[in-house]
């Protein structure tokens, strides 16, 4: 496995470490001063009472107020080929937004995001249609992920073994799964194709003890051939045993970004956890 440059870790106030280029590994991701703000709408305008209401009236405050949250401040790194990168913090840290911007679906406030290939975003709420058959998705998902229809049909038992769900729940409509059973096929749907970029978002937080030993094994066939997998988990196990790099998110910045056990211990010493 390829070393990874360590850097320093920062204080909350101190700038964020400088990126380290290693010229040597080909570049998959490079994210470059990256900030990303939602705004609120609607936020900031009291408790949304009646007599709010008539204040926003009588001020001729049509609109409500709007608040911006900055999830994202100034993060910027390079994944390699072969990298996977666990991606860890506290709630709100902006661990999520990250992937989603990663990915192409949030629009960046600065900075950019550059990847080679096209990213996949596998979160749990991955979109499949609730109303149709474990059978019906697993065919339109390798569609929509660009496999021939020929390449569909030699995936398909494969998809299904891999999600093992419960006998004849492959016919039943998806709002019927549990969620674990849910996030199994959508994960055993991605797995069936290489993706240049992976990111996982807690896919495999709803698996049990078998299934997560699975799709270890599977994220690490996938590493193979993809280009750089990121996965996002609260559950620190699950990161040391998958990634050979970890991100420390802290507020929207990154506090750490080097190997795996290091930047773990560091982050466990720091937050108690
Ligand atoms: N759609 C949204 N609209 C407004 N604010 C949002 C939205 N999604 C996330 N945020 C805010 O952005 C910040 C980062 O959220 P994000 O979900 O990326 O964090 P996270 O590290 O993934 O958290 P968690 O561990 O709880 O899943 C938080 O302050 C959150 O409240």
């Amino acid at each position: 496995m390829a070393e990874v440059k360590e850097r320093a870790r920062v204080s909350d106030s101190a700038p964020q470490p400088q990126v380290v280029i290693d010229p040597t590994r080909e570049p998959i991701v490079v994210v470059d001063d990256l900030h990303i703000v939602y705004r609120v709408y609607g936020a900031g305008g009291g408790k949304g009472t009646a007599a709010t209401a008539l204040m926003r009236v009588l001020r001729r405050q049509n609109r409500p107020q709007m608040k911006e949250v900055h999830a994202v401040r100034g993060v910027s790194f390079v994944a390699y080929r072969g990298d996977a990168i666990g991606v860890i913090g506290t709630n709100g840290s902006g661990k999520s937004t990250l992937l989603k911007a990663i990915a192409g679906l949030l629009p960046p406030a600065r900075g950019g995001v550059y990847t080679q290939g096209q990213p996949s975003l596998l979160g749990v709420n991955a979109a499949l249609m609730r109303e149709l058959s474990g059978e019906r998705n697993i065919v339109l998902g390798c569609l929509a992920m660009g496999l021939t229809p020929e390449e569909t049909r030699a995936k398909y038992d494969e998809i299904v073994k891999f999600a093992d769900l419960k006998p004849g729940f492959i016919q039943y409509p998806m709002s019927t799964y549990s969620s674990g059973m849910g996030a199994r096929l959508r994960f055993a749907i991605a797995a069936a194709r290489t993706h240049d970029v992976l990111l996982i978002d807690e896919a495999l937080a709803t698996g049990d003890a078998k299934f997560k030993r699975r799709s270890k094994a599977k994220i690490n066939e996938l590493r193979k051939d993809a280009g750089a997998v990121f996965l996002v988990a609260h559950n620190l196990d699950q990161v040391e045993e998958t990634c050979n790099r970890v991100i420390w998110l802290d507020e929207g910045r990154i506090r750490m970004d080097g190997d795996t056990k290091e930047v773990i211990a560091a982050y466990t010493e720091a937050t108690g956890k």
